[in-house]
């Protein structure tokens, strides 16, 4: 438990030592990706509509 612990505060240590990095958010339909894009990115909750394909934002 301590050893996954470790790993994963090293890997959250490695991509603060970037200066950018792109995050991937996958999951079943109506799962709630759009909503936590939004949310990182706008730091807001929005209404949503079902995505088609895929979105990006940078
Ligand atoms: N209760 C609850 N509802 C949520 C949460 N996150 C999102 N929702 C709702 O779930 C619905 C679907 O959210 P989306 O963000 O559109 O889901 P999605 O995974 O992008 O869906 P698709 O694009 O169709 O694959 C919306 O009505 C959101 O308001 C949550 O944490 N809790
Ligand atoms: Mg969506």
């Amino acid at each position: 438990m301590g050893n996954v612990l470790l790993d994963q505060i090293s890997i959250l240590s490695s991509l603060l030592s970037f200066q950018s990095f792109h995050v991937v958010i996958l999951g079943f339909d109506c799962a709630g990706k759009t909503t936590v894009l939004y949310r990182l990115q706008f730091n807001e909750s929005v209404n949503t509509v079902p995505t088609k394909g895929f979105k990006t934002e940078n």
